[in-house]
This record gives structure tokens, sequence and C-alpha cells, in this order.
């Protein structure tokens, strides 16, 4: 220490410096008493004591300072009694109550019934035995018997405020005791620091330094009349604290969906788009899905009021539909047999999934052709940690004359791998694809695979009135599920969340692996 002590006075921060000096005077000083006095604010005296501390110059002892007084309701009991104890001492003189007369027997409110019953039983002054109160062996003995916690409340109600460290052990028992009943006690929690100088301290001292003010400012005029070459600068502190801030960033879902449009930008496909208010006839009939169809029903499907009539496009088309409903129009295919309804297309509903949007596209474009399209979905689900009754979907077709089966598993594959997630393919079955296919995805947490969306080749039914002559492969895959697994959260409803700390928390980087 003491070779280098010139080195360790030369490194001492101005705040170390002044916090020693305001120790030496007297060692007894609390941190708000040396920042009045050094002229500095608290923080910097916590953290040039923290700093001296950590070179054994002083120590720095945390006193634990905690006080407890009574609420208005612990006030209420220290003043009546607890309702356990009135209840006992009802019960030493009738030995047992009916439950139902508790109140009238014991003289106790209504409202503190249950807690009376509650004590007595954890108290083991009473046992309850078909709907009454009996007194126990240990109740009686305990009748002029003052408890832990009683003493403290009285003791409370005469002086206010105590120190927890001034409780003897019986009170701090009783302490507990009121701690773990509701609403009683009040307990504020302090902690004062107390600075100690040690020997490298001393020799510091004795040693002696200078304060001398650092500057962190140069001024023109301390340029222009020389003072700049006696001033003593701040260094710069790299590990000073520096306030948390947190800078304005996308929320995660956003993100996710750039990300999404990104991709399929990047393949090449066109971006469109399609109302949220939709058709039944675009929902569900220009996708061949029967008018019966239990998708359809009044609990899977948000249907509207206002507007309950949509319009529906050129005749000619929702003949055509109307007719490969029936019996297969110009495919060969028998329909669904049933008698088409115009009513029942012309309902008016919140989309229940983006797939309306490719029907659309492809009665305005010719093939060739590749289109995606991101929007919000409508579904009366129940809310889970998976369900969410509104969600986005990315929704998009390819339209060409080579165009399978293998181009959608291949086209899918990519997508999510450049997402960063591995899907496997399943089996699926949807009334407007043939083949079909439902990408899942394996959550580690629930130990379980959840579905991430389906796809598959547009069946002829849907094509052929839309008079697309060329395959079209079809997909439309869930996005929050996507945000759920990429931010590892295992609530969905989280996404909708005003949570602000898991918000800031999220880094700004969104995580895409880049390859
Ligand atoms: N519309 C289907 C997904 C899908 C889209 C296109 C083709 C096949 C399936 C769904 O919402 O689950």
């Amino acid at each position: 220490m003491s070779e280098n002590i010139d080195k360790i006075i030369n490194e001492l921060h101005i705040y170390e410096k002044k916090l020693l000096k305001s120790v030496e005077t007297n060692e007894n000083k609390n941190p708000e008493e040396i920042a009045k006095e050094a002229r500095m604010d608290v923080k910097s005296v916590m953290s040039a004591a923290g700093s001296l501390a950590s070179k054994k110059i002083i120590q720095v002892n945390k006193i634990v300072d905690d006080t407890v007084s009574l609420t208005k309701d612990g006030e209420r009991y220290a003043k009546g009694g607890l309702p356990e104890r009135k209840v006992l001492s009802a019960l030493f003189t009738q030995k047992k109550i009916p439950m139902k007369d508790l109140a009238i027997k014991s003289g106790i409110d209504n409202k503190d019934t249950k807690i009376a019953i509650g004590w007595l039983v954890r108290k083991k002054w009473a046992k309850i035995d078909k709907g009454t109160i009996n007194l126990t062996e240990f109740g009686e003995k305990s009748v002029n018997k003052e408890g832990n916690d009683e003493k403290l409340l009285e003791l409370l109600l005469q002086k206010g405020r105590i120190k927890t460290n001034d409780l003897d052990d019986d009170l701090l028992k009783g302490l507990d005791n009121l701690t773990n009943r509701k609403n009683l006690i009040e307990i504020n929690n302090k902690t004062l620091h107390k600075f100690k100088i040690l020997d490298n301290g001393l020799a510091i001292l004795e040693k002696g330094f200078d304060i001398k003010e650092e500057v962190t400012q140069l001024t023109s005029k301390q340029l222009k009349d020389g003072s700049w070459k006696n001033l003593k600068y701040r260094p710069y502190d790299i590990n000073a604290e520096y306030p948390e801030f947190f800078p304005g960033k996308g929320h995660p879902l956003r993100k996710i969906i750039e990300e999404v449009r990104e991709v399929f930008l990047n393949l090449g496909f066109t971006e469109s788009n399609g109302p949220i208010l939709e058709s039944a006839f675009w929902n569900f009939d220009s996708l061949f899905q029967p008018q019966d169809h239990a998708a359809r029903e009044m609990q899977d499907t948000f249907y509207i009021k206002n507007p309950n009539n949509s319009n529906l496009p050129e005749k000619d088309l929702v003949e055509k539909i109307a007719n490969t409903h029936e019996n297969g129009g110009n495919t060969n295919s028998e329909g669904w047999n049933y008698k088409w309804s115009e009513e029942i297309a012309k309902q008016s509903v919140l989309r229940t999934h983006t797939t309306g949007i490719s029907t659309r596209f492809l009665k305005d474009n010719k093939p060739p052709l590749k289109m995606f399209s991101v929007g919000r979905v409508f579904r009366r689900e129940t809310i889970t940690y998976k369900h969410l009754p509104e969600f986005h979907q990315v929704e998009g077709i390819v339209a060409a004359e080579d165009i399978n089966y293998q181009n959608l598993l291949g086209v899918l594959k990519e997508f999510y791998k450049k997402l960063g997630f591995e899907v496997r393919f399943r089996p699926a079955y949807f009334p407007y694809t043939y083949l079909s296919t439902e990408c899942e995805v394996y959550l580690e947490e629930k130990e379980s695979w959840i579905e991430l969306g389906g796809s598959g080749m547009f069946r002829p039914e849907v094509l052929e009135p839309l008079g697309v002559n060329v395959p079209v492969l079809a997909f439309g895959l869930g996005i929050e599920r996507l945000a759920m697994i990429r931010y590892d959260i295992s609530d969905i409803r989280m996404l909708y969340k005003s949570d602000i700390k898991w918000l800031r928390d999220i880094p700004i980087s969104n995580g895409i692996k880049l390859d």
C-alpha cells in the first residue's frame, strides 16, 4: 500500500476524496448529510462509497431500519381485541357455539366471523364440528394468556411506530403472526448506510491530498486567458453508471410482418390486399366451400349485421360458382349436390382467412403470377395460449403452367427457413385444395407440435369458374405464432398486451438469422 499510495491518491475521483474528507470528521454521518455537506447528490455519494469500498479504503455497513405501524384495521383490533380472542372468551363460558350464531353470541362484527373462525382453528383454540365451534383444551388454557401478536398490537397502539430492530424475540414472533394476517400492520422498509474508514483510508488521509474541482467543459474564456493550462480535467469514466434509456422501436409483431413481406417481395411475389369486411361469397363460396360447411357456422365465424348484404361480382362468375357447387359446373366434379343460395353468399363476414384475396386476385390477373398478402383474420375462437380470435395471416399463391405440389413444399420450406424456422408437413384437408398440407413447428416448452398454417393445390372447382387453367399452389400461414416462437413467449396474448417491460426488453435487432 505505502509504495503506491501516491498512485492511489492520484487515481481517486473528486467525489471519493470529498467523501473521505467528510467521513473523516465524523463516521456517523449518513449519506444524505454527506451529500449536503460536500455538495454532491446522494447517488454520487453512494457510488463513490461503493468505489472506495471496492478498493478497501472504507467499509460500507448496511443497517436495516424497518419500522412497523398499525393500519386502520390494525388499530380497530388493537383497541377492541382480536376477533378470535372475543370468541375464545365467549367459548370459555358457553363451551360451544353454533357457527351461524357466532356474531351474536360472541359480540364480534359479522364481517369478522370468517377471520375469527380461521384463527381460532389456526391457533388451535377451537375445533369445528358439524357447524359448531367447540373449545379445545388448549383454548381453555389460552383464555388468560396474551398472545405475542396481541402484545405487539398493544405496544403499537401505545407507541404508534416501532423500529423492528427494537423488538425482542417474542414480539418478533408476534410480528410474524401479524404479517400473516391481511392488512393489520404496515412495515416501512428502510436501509441505513454507515461508512467506516479502513486502514488504507487512514493512510491516505494521513498522506493528505487536495481537492481540486475538476472541469468537464472548456470555455472560450479559459482558452483566451490561458487558464486552461492549470485546470484539472475530469477523465472520462467509461464505467460510469448511465441512466437507462429505451429507444423507440417497432412492435415485435410489426417487425415480423415486415420480415415476412420482405421474404416474399425478395422471392418476386406481388403484394395484394382485400377487404376485412368480406362477403361470404369471396370468403367461402369462391373457395368451393359448401354453404352448409361447419366453418361457416355462427360459432366459428363473425357475421356482420350491418351491412348484412354484400355485393356479389358479375352475374356470370356468380352463376359459374353456383353451378360448380350444385353439380360441378364445367369441371369433372359432381359438385356438392345441393341448391346454392345467393342470400347465403351475400352475407357479410369478418374474413376468417385471407384466402379470399387469392381468388379475387386470380379473377383479375392472368398467370403466370406470384401473389402474397398479409392481413388480419377473425375467428370465434376461445382465447388460449395459442389461440386468438383475431390474428394475422400471410396468404400466397403461385400460378403457372408447370407448378406442382413439390413446388408448394419448396416455397414453404424456403419461406420458413428464411425466417429461421424448421417445419414439418402433415397431410391436411381443405375443401378448396388437393393435395393439402399443414405446416407445423415443434414447441420445446409445450412439448408439442403447433400448427402454423395450411396450404395446398387449388382444386379445379376453385380455378375453373375463375377462368384459370394452370395449376395454382396456395398457402395461408399464421404470423402470431411465428412471433411467439421467435420471441420465446409461451402465451400468444403477450403480443397484444401493453406490457412495457417486455416490449422494452426485446432487443432492437429482430434476431433474423442472416445467412
Ligand atoms: N385458409 C386456410 C389456409 C390455406 C390457404 C390456402 C390453401 C390451403 C389452406 C386457413 O386459414 O387455415
